[in-house]
């Protein structure tokens, strides 16, 4: 399919890290020195040695963790006071010279292989297989020019709910720089001295234009039967993660709608106390990631289906981003709703969580409403077209 796309370039691009919302906010210039790549399980190791050797106060590791916990990590370190904190992209149309070109977009997998996919998916849970599986596809863009991350991170700035990120890759080609952009609506995990929060989502419905029908959407979905259990799974496995570390561990609100500019999603908000305050951040993400928001349940029977029913390796889509300090705080969020850039190509993903009652028409319809917010980042409004 071949669409118009207007892209603005701003002036500076960024090569550093810069996550930014309604919790978190960090801008980083990137340094040369980066953590040894290794998979989750040493990920706590690898940053305490690092830290011995050069942790000074204000040192940070920031970057991405893939979504498979065997495959390597890609942080680097970095001072807060190298690059500004919390400033906002230059915005967009800021008369640095607007280009308008073609762009090609392919579905990966086409919608119809993804609907067999949910289809098949819903066989095996019927089979009892697993219970939950959430299955991802994917939108790759083609263009002219290499695409401009600091244009697409403004874009996102229209939506104040999500945070927005933009963070380094390992690159594939040389001279290409890779890159991670989204506007992630989910906090995996935040811990700063002995308090930790986590805020897990699942289950989702689009949102309204109007003011009654938006209530309407989030109201059917706070009673949803299908979308509760969805739900409950992940809130579920996150308190059983994190309990065995937490002197206490609570959810205040129980499970309460979450808000996108597009979309509503149950949430769970979780706070705890660390029994032992100095359990370093990383230590807590390797019991939590991947949790069923992007898995399944149980785990290892949905790992094992995943692979076959994508047909594709989700690399850092569905991991994390998000930073580590010296005394073993950080701050992390799912890898969602993102873009991964490669010069004049970008690939978009987005996924849905599969349980017994899906259709899977209505999960393709998700994923629809998942693309919205970065598609229109690209400029490309395909409503009409997808
Ligand atoms: C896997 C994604 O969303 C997860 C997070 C919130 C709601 C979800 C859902 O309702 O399926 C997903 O579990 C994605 O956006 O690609």
């Amino acid at each position: 399919m071949r669409l118009s796309m207007t892209l603005h370039h701003t002036a500076a691009a960024r090569d550093g890290f810069y996550l930014s919302g309604p919790g978190h906010q960090l801008e980083l210039a990137r340094s040369v020195q980066a953590l040894p790549r290794g998979g989750l399980d040493s990920l706590a190791t690898r940053a305490a040695a690092f830290f011995a050797g050069y942790g000074t106060e204000g040192l940070r590791l920031a970057g991405a963790l893939p979504y498979d916990r065997q495959a390597g990590d890609y942080l680097f370190a970095a001072r807060p006071e190298d690059g500004a904190q919390a400033v906002s992209p230059a915005p967009r149309g800021d008369g640095s010279g607007a280009v308008s070109q073609q762009v090609l977009l392919r579905e990966d997998p086409p919608a119809a292989q993804y609907r067999a996919a949910v289809a098949e998916a819903l066989r095996r849970i019927a089979a009892g297989a697993f219970d939950k599986i959430v299955l991802s596809r994917s939108l790759r863009l083609s263009a002219g020019l290499a695409f401009d991350p600091g244009a697409l991170l403004a874009a996102l700035a229209v939506d104040p709910l999500i945070t927005r990120f933009s963070v380094p890759l390992p690159p594939r080609q040389a001279g290409v720089p890779r890159r991670l952009i989204g506007a992630t609506p989910e906090l995996l995990l935040a811990k700063q001295g002995a308090a930790i929060t986590s805020h897990p989502l699942a289950g989702s419905a689009p949102r309204g234009r109007e003011a009654a029908p938006d209530k309407a959407a989030g109201a059917a979905l706070l009673h949803s039967g299908k979308d509760l259990r969805e739900h409950a799974l992940v809130a579920e496995m996150v308190l059983d993660s994190l309990a065995p570390w937490c002197a206490s561990l609570a959810r205040p609100e129980g499970v309460s709608l979450a808000q996108t500019a597009r979309l509503w999603h149950l949430g769970t908000r979780i706070t705890g106390v660390l029994k032992d305050p100095d359990t370093p951040c990383a230590e807590l993400l390797r019991v939590l990631h991947p949790t069923p928001a992007v898995s399944g349940y149980p785990l290892a029977a949905a790992e094992a289906a995943l692979p076959g029913l994508e047909g594709y390796d989700r690399d850092f889509y569905a991991g994390a981003v998000g930073w580590l300090e010296a005394n073993g705080d950080g701050a992390w969020y799912l890898a969602l709703r993102c873009a991964e850039l490669e010069g004049s190509e970008a690939r978009l993903y987005a996924g849905a969580g599969v349980v017994a009652g899906s259709d899977p028409a209505l999960e393709e319809a998700e994923t629809h409403a998942k693309f919205q917010a970065m598609l229109a980042g690209f400029g490309l409004a395909t409503g009409a077209v997808l």
